[in-house]
């Protein structure tokens, strides 16, 4: 995560020194999503910057989930839901009709808030996606096997135990399972929707570590309604409320001097 470097004046104040721009990701314009007639989020404009961790926050029914799951066209499995404006993950138009699904959730991969390990091995957990889209020789996989586990923080923990079920792991385990099968096929985005609402602190402390060292290499967009979460981890904060994007700025920024009172008023817990 890019360090903040604020400095204090003779005053005491510290003043605010915003991130510098980053490269854009991801780009919303104007988008509009609907299930069935709900108008679930309403005309939305924001960036993700490029290896930046981006927050999105708010009480719920806001709508976070929801703008989630259009960046790897989720909803697409769901008759009746639409979306509409502009989105673009570099120069691809993410909602291009056309669009080949299975390599857009390659480039945008997403981690879902109860760990969904497949019922098979470890090792398999991580090859299996991989075989989807390369083809490569056992010793080939057998490295990128490593390299993934090493990327969820969980090699050590397993590498004795490659063919036991991925079902077999603690909770805390499974979730760096799925991020490690996230990260094998080498996306560009990765989406966390509420990764730690079903773990203890401990492993809290380790996802969210991880997810600060995964910034290093991947664009990283997160649901969190942990205030302090969303504080530790990201480097951009979107507050949204009933559908709409309220504040979108520099975390520091939000969760020091917010712009909109509705900003202040759900961080500060007087409503949601
Ligand atoms: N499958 C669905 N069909 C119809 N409406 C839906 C569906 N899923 C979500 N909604 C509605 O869309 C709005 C946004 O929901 P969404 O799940 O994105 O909110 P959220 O901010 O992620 O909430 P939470 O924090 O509770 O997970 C809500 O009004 C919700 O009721």
């Amino acid at each position: 995560m890019t360090e903040l470097s604020v400095s204090t004046t003779a005053a005491g104040h510290v003043p605010q020194v915003p991130l510098p721009e980053a490269q854009p990701k991801v780009t919303v314009r104007n988008l509009n999503f609907y299930y069935g007639e709900h108008h679930a989020l309403k005309n939305i404009n924001l960036t993700l910057g490029t290896n930046r961790v981006t927050a999105f926050i708010g009480p719920s029914g806001c709508g976070k989930s929801t703008l989630l799951r259009i960046f790897n066209r989720m909803y697409d499995l769901y008759p009746g839901q639409r979306a509409v404006g502009q989105l673009m993950l570099d120069q691809t138009n993410i909602l291009d009709p056309k669009l080949d699904l299975n390599l857009l959730r390659a480039r945008v991969g997403m981690v879902f808030q109860k760990p969904t390990p497949f019922p098979m091995t470890i090792y398999e957990n991580i090859a299996f996606g991989i075989r989807l889209y390369e083809k490569i020789s056992k010793s080939e996989m057998d490295d990128r096997v490593e390299k993934a586990l090493r990327g969820g923080a969980l090699w050590n923990e397993v590498k004795d135990k490659l063919n036991a079920s991925g079902l077999s792991l603690s909770g805390g385990q499974q979730q760096r399972l799925c991020i490690a099968r996230t990260v094998a096929v080498r996306p560009e985005v990765i989406l966390f929707d509420e990764p730690c609402s079903a773990l203890d602190p401990i492993s809290t402390a380790k996802v969210e570590e991880l997810i600060q060292e995964l910034s290093e290499d991947y664009t990283i967009a997160i649901v969190t309604h942990n205030m302090q979460q969303a504080a530790r981890v990201s480097d951009k904060t979107a507050f949204m409320y009933l559908g709409e994007l309220i504040e979108f700025d520099d975390t520091n920024k939000i969760f020091t001097s917010p712009s909109d009172r509705r900003t202040q008023d759900y961080i500060t817990g007087r409503f949601g």
